[in-house]
């Protein structure tokens, strides 16, 4: 059914941050780029990092690609919401222009690891939702990363031997959602947002509008 107008869909309300993190490989980039392209409402904060870009990654899209000197200096210009090490590399959130941008209703989405899940969270408890992503067994796991293509045995193995560690942090979120079938995954995490959104304390129009509907 086409949206319509209506009085209840123009309603203003607070924009949310939603987190999705997952060990590497379970299918968090899948998910949020099928979340990019369905949903207009939501836009990715695009992350900083100090590691190479894979093939097919554009910066200022998929990450802004920095040297460790610049990343250093954004460090010291406190430019970032959070940041952590990764696999050996930096990543942080730009602060860029979150804050105002959520208040006007504006939802962002974030791909990052549990410490900057937790450094959020902290930061701002009443705009945070987190999801955690899982695969349905280790093997698969290794099976989506080997098939990515995009890493070397070395960097696969490594990311192997992190992905349990990454896992034990399943319980410092709001939900957790197992990717067997990645359009079932999918709908789950839509599902997860569209709820998020209806939560009254984000409705912010809510208030004018059940005057009226009282008047
Ligand atoms: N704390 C934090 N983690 C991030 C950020 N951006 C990406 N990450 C995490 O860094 C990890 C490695 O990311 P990446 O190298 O793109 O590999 P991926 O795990 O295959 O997506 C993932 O767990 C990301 O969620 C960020 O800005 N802050
Ligand atoms: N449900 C799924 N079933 C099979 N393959 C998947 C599924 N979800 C993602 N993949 C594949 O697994 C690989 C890793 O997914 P990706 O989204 O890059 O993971 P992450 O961002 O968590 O590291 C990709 O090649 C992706 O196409």
């Amino acid at each position: 059914m086409a949206e319509s107008q209506t009085p209840t869909n123009r309603l203003a309300r607070r924009g949310l941050m939603f987190i999705l993190s997952s060990p590497s490989g379970a299918g968090k980039t899948t998910i949020s780029r099928m979340l990019l392209d369905a949903d207009d409402e939501i836009k990715l904060s695009v992350s900083v990092t100090t590691r190479p870009p894979r093939a097919g990654e554009i910066d200022g899209v998929h990450y802004y690609f920095v040297s460790d000197a610049e990343f250093d200096r954004m460090v010291e210009e406190d430019d970032f919401y959070e940041w952590a090490p990764v696999f050996g590399h930096r990543y942080g959130t730009p602060k860029g222009r979150i804050r105002n941008a959520l208040k006007e209703g504006q939802d962002f989405l974030f791909d990052i690891d549990w410490q900057g899940t937790q450094q959020l969270f902290q930061k701002d408890q009443q705009d945070v939702v987190r999801v955690f992503i899982l695969p349905p067994t280790i093997a698969e796991l290794e099976r989506r990363l080997r098939g990515r293509g995009t890493d070397s045995d070395e960097v696969i193995a490594a990311r192997m031997e992190r992905a349990r560690a990454e896992i034990s942090h399943w319980d410092a979120y709001d939900y957790v959602v197992i990717n067997e079938d990645v359009d079932s995954c999918f709908a789950k995490v839509r599902e997860i947002l569209d709820a998020e959104r209806t939560k009254r304390q984000r409705q912010t129009g809510l208030i004018p509008f059940v005057r009226e509907l009282m008047a």
